[in-house]
């Protein structure tokens, strides 16, 4: 399979922040699955319209965050090339998004966290801005994406010091992203004006599919 990620000019966090300290957010992007819907690849890496999927979602991402790091499990160095710190789950076995989460909070330089899976590469350009806003009306733990009744759980913004309470709930052998959440204050945000913007990739059919709705985008 042939990677492109180095042609991308990533939109980098690194501008001044408009974010008073306690409200900066560190994004991850999570990729630490074993994509085995798609035959066991890696599923971020795979290719969509000429560059890995997760370059789309990068992409995406970059711009709303003050710090961006990926969470990956597999071909580290593969993904160090796109340019952010990358860093696998602290807790093994392939256990789960939730395992991503903790490493992140535990490397995040700022107080809040959001996360977004590397299957998603159409995700909302406001995502990060709709979820702190509501994190913060709400005084939440933490705020989470929903479409009607579809609940998007890994499309969240979570603070950085329930680093200590995943670990706990991980630690007594919790997996469930859900069950976690109701043991937290958490606020749902609508994004039904953006339903396609939550399309996510499992199946070698849906990416096919998606790279219908996308131009090709070749290196410079
Ligand atoms: N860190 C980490 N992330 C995971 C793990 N399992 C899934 N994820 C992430 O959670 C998000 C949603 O997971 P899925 O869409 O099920 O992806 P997947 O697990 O790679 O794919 P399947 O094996 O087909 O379920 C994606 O961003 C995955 O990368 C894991 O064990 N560790
Ligand atoms: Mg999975």
């Amino acid at each position: 399979m042939k990677m492109t990620m180095q042609t991308q000019d990533h939109a980098s966090p690194q501008h001044p922040s408009p974010h008073p300290a306690e409200h900066r957010i560190t994004g991850v992007l999570l990729a630490g699955g074993q994509g085995s819907r798609m035959g066991g690849v890696d599923k971020g890496l795979v290719e969509l319209a000429g560059r890995p999927m997760a370059a789309h979602a990068l992409e995406r991402l970059a711009p709303q965050v003050d710090e961006l790091l990926i969470n990956a499990n597999q071909n580290l160095d593969t993904w160090a090339a796109f340019g952010y710190p990358v860093f696998g789950d602290d807790v093994g076995g392939f256990a789960g998004p939730l395992a991503g989460l903790h490493a992140a909070l535990v490397r995040a330089r700022h107080p809040l966290v959001a996360t977004a899976p590397c299957d998603s590469p159409f995700l909302p350009a406001d995502l990060v801005a709709r979820l702190a806003a509501a994190l913060h009306a709400a005084g939440a733990n933490l705020a989470v994406a929903k479409t009607f009744d579809q609940a998007h759980p890994v499309f969240c913004l979570c603070r950085r010091e329930l680093a200590g309470h995943l670990g706990d709930f991980l630690a007594a052998g919790g997996r469930k992203i859900d069950r976690w959440y109701g043991s937290l204050k958490v606020v749902e945000v609508a994004f039904d004006d953006q339903e396609a913007a939550f399309r996510n990739i499992n199946t070698r059919a849906e990416l096919a599919d998606a790279a219908k709705a996308l131009p090709a985008q070749r290196p410079e």
